[in-house]
């Protein structure tokens, strides 16, 4: 697990190096500074698990520092001390939500528990965050992201089908875009919100099952039927029936369920008495049924039934202006999920991001930003912290020799070098070794070559 990060602020160097050797004896990571003017410098460009700040600074007091600290951002836990009559500092520290306020000297075992207990406090908060957004309102239209006029245009038929209590809605698109999202937003925005909101991957379920998943069973159905057991649209009566990966469906089951949409009502397996239910059925798929009733995998009479309202969801290549908020909310989830502080992406890697062109849509993306939070990145999430395939595959990610073709009437080698060197530069976001890296070279050869070409 990632040591937690302290920044001591305290004019004493003595007091400093006292207290920087008890708290990484307790495992912390400690970094001193001696004037408020350092600290927030510092501030602007690293995050701390938490500031210990003495009061007695020589440019700003330590109470200003906090108000400056607080102006930014009113997360980061901060704890104070103050010389023995600091009273009235000691209130105003509190209002200005110091987690503590301790009187020096300090006694050094009071001191390390209240810096676990500030750390700890902290970590409970966040696992509350985290289990608030996932509960059931976490699933209403304001957690979908995404501000390009697609997606906008989507979520504009979402709030009138919600709004309207008729109608099926069949969402299409390729996997991974989002069209389970789609429809519980529907659900947690209609007037059925407060009642259940039952799923089903008709793909994932066999055949077999699929009948009694959805229709429930009577006690002796089968061999295995010992009691009665009620399906998917009994215990959604009221609500939404969610039925993923529709075009799988086999064509037996679709004929049954096109009897269930147009009569309302159903039998349980092994049943005789039919039972109505009042629930909206929402169907998504990544096939294309078109296509599928024409070789006829797909029967159009239930093709009809079920997309009363179609929502077609673009692949997120078509809606790349979504990606940089879209990341930028993966980061911020993940972060609180696992306890980090990566807070932003590079200008470079955000272009690959950007360009690339995700098969495997928003859920690919997703997946790519938690494993470099969780596996890579520390600060910033940099293009080296993206994986190598996803990279070769954008034209900015790509730098060399190799994808070059000599044109007919010749070209100056020099502007060719030059070229390489800015490239280089430019994906190695500035870092003179890693830039050196990429073209084989080492650090002496490149500097030589950016003082050659003007580049510094
Ligand atoms: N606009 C969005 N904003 C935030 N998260 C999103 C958005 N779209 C999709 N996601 C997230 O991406 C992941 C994939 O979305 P979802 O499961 O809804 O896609 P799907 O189209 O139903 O996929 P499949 O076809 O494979 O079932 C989920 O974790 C979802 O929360």
């Amino acid at each position: 697990m990632r040591k937690r990060n302290v920044l001591l602020v305290d004019e004493d160097q003595i007091r400093c190096r006292a207290v920087t050797t008890l708290l990484e004896e307790h495992g912390y990571a400690v970094s001193s500074l001696h004037s408020g003017q350092e600290a927030v410098k510092r501030l602007e460009v690293e995050s701390f698990d938490l500031l210990l700040i003495d009061q007695q600074l020589p440019d700003l007091s330590g109470l200003e520092l906090l108000r400056q600290v607080r102006s930014q951002d009113d997360s980061t836990n901060v704890l104070l001390t103050t010389p023995a009559d600091g009273s009235d500092v000691i209130v105003e520290a509190l209002r200005l939500g110091a987690f503590e306020c301790l009187k020096r000297p300090c006694d050094m075992d009071e001191l390390v528990l209240t810096v676990d207990r500030a750390l700890e406090t902290d970590q409970l908060k966040r696992e509350v965050e985290l289990l608030r957004s996932a509960s059931g309102k976490s699933y209403g239209i304001e957690n979908i992201v995404g501000n390009s006029r697609a997606l906008q245009q989507v979520l504009d038929i979402v709030r009138k089908v919600a709004l309207s209590e008729a109608g099926t809605v069949l969402v299409q698109g390729e996997s991974g875009t989002g069209k389970e999202l789609i429809a519980r937003a529907i659900h947690h925005e209609s007037s059925r919100a407060d009642q259940p909101f039952m799923a089903i991957n008709c793909s994932a379920v066999p055949e077999t099952l699929l009948e009694s998943e959805l229709m429930g069973y009577e006690k002796g159905a089968f061999t295995d039927a010992k009691t009665q057991k009620k399906g998917l649209f009994e215990l959604a009566d009221g609500g939404t029936v969610f039925l993923d990966e529709i075009g799988d469906m086999s064509p037996a089951m679709q004929v049954k369920l096109l009897r269930i949409l147009e009569e309302r009502a159903f039998r349980r397996v092994g049943g005789t008495r039919d039972i109505k239910v009042d629930v909206r059925i929402v169907s998504a798929t990544n096939r294309d049924l078109v296509k599928a009733m024409e070789d006829e995998s797909f029967r159009s009479d239930l093709y009809y039934r079920i997309g009363v309202i179609p929502i077609q969801l673009p692949p997120l290549r078509e809606r790349r202006e979504d990606i940089p908020e879209l990341a930028a909310h993966f980061i911020h989830q993940f972060n609180c999920e696992f306890g980090k502080r990566v807070n932003g992406i590079s200008r470079m890697a955000e272009k690959i991001l950007v360009e690339y062109p995700w098969p495997g849509n928003i859920r690919e993306l997703k997946n790519v930003i938690e494993r470099a939070v969780i596996l890579e990145c520390e600060d910033q999430l940099l293009v080296e912290n993206l994986p190598r395939e996803m990279v070769d595959k954008t034209v900015c990610g790509q730098v060399g020799p190799l994808n070059f073709r000599l044109p007919p009437e010749g070209i100056d080698i020099e502007d060719v070098e030059r070229e390489l060197i800015r490239q280089a530069l430019e994906l190695a976001e500035g870092n003179q070794s890693k830039a050196a890296k990429l073209l084989n070279l080492g650090i002496d050869a490149l500097r030589y070559r950016m003082k050659k070409f003007d580049y510094m």
